[in-house]
């Protein structure tokens, strides 16, 4: 087996920010396996600034699991336990190399009957005006479920956002999620929560920063809305240190984004242990390409939740690779297989 990488920059639409900050690039890089002329292909989407391993040494790492692809697994997964996107890429590349088509690694009604995954609309951070129009778009493409990223912008703008819909729409008819993305100082918190709480709220994700569990456990412990943690799961590789931080928090929901821990197989660890617990979840994208979005929309297929899932991100970029996914009526279809493009994996190669 040959084993080779690729880097590429995704390019957004229009700056998108959360209160961490104006996006308007993604690196992300791509894991390409090629054996007896079968090829396969992973992503390894890195979050510059949020994954945990946004480190120096990425490329090295790459170039280290390439010389190593054909060693033991076990040897493999030891060495790349601090890459959660390289794991993942590995993944998806190993998947895709055994599989008929590189580009179906999990055979589903999703991608053979046209089955559909209940989606969250996004509302990026900007102006009044700019999340209003984003937001009406959302409402006419059908979404019941919406996602509003708050913390960077004056709290009484996002309050008034959030009343203009719910003046509208009452919570059966749409599910209003926000996500503050660590922005709330402790103190303020609860008086926030409690705010946000009279517009019937779904949830908030990572209302405070990440590691300060003692406050984000008295959170949740008094939360009128619940609460999702999502950048407090990235660094968290070991089960015991994972139980011990939701047995710790006790949150009312994670959230799993298969690039920043540890791809399926970390994701499905999370999952094992929140259910333990009593402890809901759902899947959201980390902006990768429309090749990893492909791949985690197929998995999360397979875990049969009726939940609105975080993947309608394939639409951000200008220069997406072009895929059969397409969103319709606040859900993800799986279309044409044949939509691929004939040698992307091979002119990714070049
Ligand atoms: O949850 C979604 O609908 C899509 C994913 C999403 O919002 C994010 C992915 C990656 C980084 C952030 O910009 C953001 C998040 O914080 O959840």
């Amino acid at each position: 087996m040959k084993a080779t990488y690729t880097k590429y920059i995704l390019n957004f639409k229009r700056p998108s920010g959360t209160s961490r900050g104006i996006m308007t690039h993604k690196e992300t890089w791509f894991l390409i396996l090629e054996r007896d002329g079968n090829l396969g292909i992973g992503e390894c989407g890195i979050l510059r600034g949020l994954s945990a391993d946004d480190v120096p040494e990425y490329e090295e790492k790459l170039i280290w699991l390439c010389k190593h692809i054909e060693g033991n697994k076990a040897e493999l997964q030891a060495e790349l336990k601090e890459f959660p996107s390289i794991q993942f890429g590995l993944e998806q590349a190993l998947l895709s190399l055994e599989s008929q088509n590189p580009f179906e690694l999990f055979p589903s009604d999703f991608i053979h009957k046209n089955a559909p995954i209940p989606i969250n609309g996004l509302i990026w951070m900007g102006d009044e005006q700019f999340m209003l129009s984003q937001l009406e778009d959302k409402l006419k493409e059908g979404f019941r479920c919406i996602k509003m990223k708050i913390g960077a912008i004056d709290f009484k703008t996002e309050l008034s956002i959030l009343k203009s819909i719910r003046k509208n729409f009452s919570p059966s008819e749409i599910e209003l999620r926000v996500d503050a993305n660590g922005a709330f100082a402790p103190e303020d918190a609860m008086v926030k929560l409690n705010t946000l709480a009279e517009f019937k709220l779904h949830s908030i994700e990572q209302p405070i920063k990440p590691k300060q569990k003692e406050a984000m456990a008295r959170l949740c412990g008094q939360t009128p809305l619940p609460i999702a943690l999502d950048e407090e799961l990235i660094g968290v590789f070991d089960v015991t240190e994972k139980q011990r931080l939701l047995q710790t928090i006790q949150p009312q929901f994670i959230i799993l984004k298969p690039s920043l821990v540890g791809g399926f197989q970390g994701s499905r660890e999370w999952i094992e242990i929140a259910e333990s617990m009593n402890i809901g979840w759902w899947v959201t994208s980390a902006l990768e390409s429309n090749i990893g979005l492909n791949a985690i929309a197929q998995w999360t297929y397979t875990l049969s939740s009726d939940m609105p899932q975080g993947l309608g991100t394939g639409s951000l970029f200008t220069n997406n690779f072009e895929s059969p996914l397409a969103v319709r009526d606040g859900q993800l279809w799986y279309g044409d297989g044949t939509v691929w493009k004939q040698n992307l994996i091979k002119d990714l190669c070049i």
